[in-house]
């Protein structure tokens, strides 16, 4: 029988995430996105088909050069308006009992001693079943909001990130001991000898402690990363449980794969020690042709607009270029890549800013029936892949018709489960509710305790 593929909902609390124009669409209820209903109802729904977690996404301000003008952003619901994933997990986690609820923070957006204790009461709050997606940022515009002139250089962000989440792995992992509280209604609540400070003092924290809240279920959260840098990969290797890629192609997922594993080696962990997320989207009817008639109505609400933007392909004042604009004369960095991208797909005329919106809708696109879909899905499987972060076109359209049309089909040829098993995020994705001892955050454990410090 075949391994059980894992499934993320890869969403964001905002209208226009990936797919950009869908929300025009009446049954687009993501222009709900402000009613906590919204992520509620999704969020049973999920947990009814045995999803495995729901995804959150998020930014700390506007892509783009930090000086244009925004308008497209605004003009598409492009990541804006958009709200704070780690607030609306609270809601989520009181309204299931089994998905696993990821948030993304960013290193700079909060101060590691206090997202540590956020992250500590939600797992408390969710018994066990938070994630983390640990980013470091692309947006100059989201660098002012926290009081830089603009983005740090790449490979620094990435040093950041190693201290923010050394400074959170002491306060997880090593500043409570398992049997500190006690709650001893006849003797003391907690044993002093058994809660530590960490005493951090780094490039740019210096942390006391001890950790405020006592120890959530799983202590560290499961961590997730999606970097893809040299940096990126290092950073993957030595600290994510899980990494998302939207490779374009099974076989470059395998060359990621393959590359992220062996760097974990060096980094002391097991190859399986990472598991793999593959974004994709999907497009089911009962026959082919039906399956390719829905997709084309998809593509036709695909805003030439919004995929331009948040690929960057905006001109120095901020507007993004007219869909018929050649991508030859285009003069930034990223349509040189998207030019080159493109050619594989377009071999006869020059290519157009249009033709990469409708690429980027169709490519990581499934269109077919679900037995198609199920064969697609074996292929990425064999690359390597654990999981598919599954993309939406509409809300809760999409996630509805994958639950009802696609997983049974999954279910029959063993790739998807049937039944969650029990216990915290990581004991159902990796066997343990802990990190496992080969993980840099287990150094900590009994490093702040009097035996700790003398060892
Ligand atoms: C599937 C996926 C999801 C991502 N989600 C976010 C996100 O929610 N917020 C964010 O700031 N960056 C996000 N990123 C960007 C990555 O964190 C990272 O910055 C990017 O992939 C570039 O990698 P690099 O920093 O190694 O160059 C995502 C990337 C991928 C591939």
């Amino acid at each position: 029988m075949a391994t059980p593929l894992l499934f993320n909902a890869f969403v964001m609390n905002t209208t226009s995430h990936i797919h950009h124009g869908q929300w025009r669409r009446p049954d687009a209820h993501q222009r709900e996105f402000n009613d906590v209903n919204t992520w509620i109802n999704l969020a049973k729904l999920l947990e009814e088909a045995r999803f495995d977690g729901m995804f959150f996404a998020d930014v700390t301000g506007l892509y783009g050069d930090a000086d244009a003008p925004y308008d497209v952003y605004v003009k598409e619901g492009l990541q804006i308006p958009s709200n704070d994933p780690t607030v609306l997990l609270s809601a989520l986690a009181v309204n299931t009992k089994h998905l696993g609820l990821a948030l993304t923070s960013n290193v700079m957006q909060s101060h590691p001693f206090h997202f540590a204790r956020q992250v500590s009461t939600l797992d408390h709050i969710s018994n066990g079943r938070v994630a983390w997606n640990i980013v470091t940022g692309m947006q100059d515009n989201g660098a002012r909001n926290f009081g830089l002139p603009r983005l740090v250089d790449h490979d620094e962000r990435y040093a950041w990130a190693d201290e923010y989440v050394d400074v959170t792995y002491k306060l997880w992992e090593g500043s409570w001991e398992e049997d500190a509280l006690k709650q001893d209604t006849s003797g003391d609540h907690a044993d002093p000898a058994k809660i530590h400070k960490i005493h951090h003092v780094g490039q740019r924290y210096s942390v006391e402690g001890p950790h405020l809240p006592s120890p959530s279920p799983q202590r560290t959260p499961v961590l997730y990363q999606a970097g893809s840098s040299e940096a990126g990969l290092r950073f993957a290797a030595k600290h994510a449980e899980a990494t998302f890629i939207i490779a374009p192609s099974p076989e470059i997922a395998r060359q990621q794969i393959e590359k992220t594993r062996a760097l974990a080696v060096e980094f002391g962990r097991e190859p399986g020690d990472i598991k793999f997320f593959q974004g994709l989207s999907f497009v089911v009817a009962e026959t082919e042709e039906e399956a390719r008639a829905k997709a084309e109505e998809y593509f036709e609400y695909v805003s030439s607009d919004g995929y331009a933007a948040h690929a960057a392909l905006v001109d120095p004042d901020g507007r993004v270029y007219p869909p018929e604009t050649k991508l030859k004369d285009v003069q930034t960095n990223s349509a040189r890549g998207f030019a080159e991208w493109l050619s594989k797909h377009i071999t006869d005329r020059e290519s157009l800013v249009a033709d990469l919106a409708r690429q980027r809708a169709q490519q990581g696109t499934i269109v077919g029936t679900p037995e198609q879909i199920a064969d697609a899905l074996e292929v990425w499987q064999a690359a390597g892949v654990d999981g598919i972060n599954v993309i939406n076109w509409v809300i809760p359209g999409s996630f509805e018709e994958f639950a009802d049309q696609i997983l049974p089909t999954l279910r029959e040829r063993g790739l998807a489960k049937r039944e969650y098993e029990e216990g915290p995020l990581r004991q159902k994705l990796f066997g343990a509710p802990r990190l496992n001892e080969r993980h840099p955050a287990a150094a900590y454990r009994g490093a702040f305790s009097e035996a700790g410090a003398t060892a």
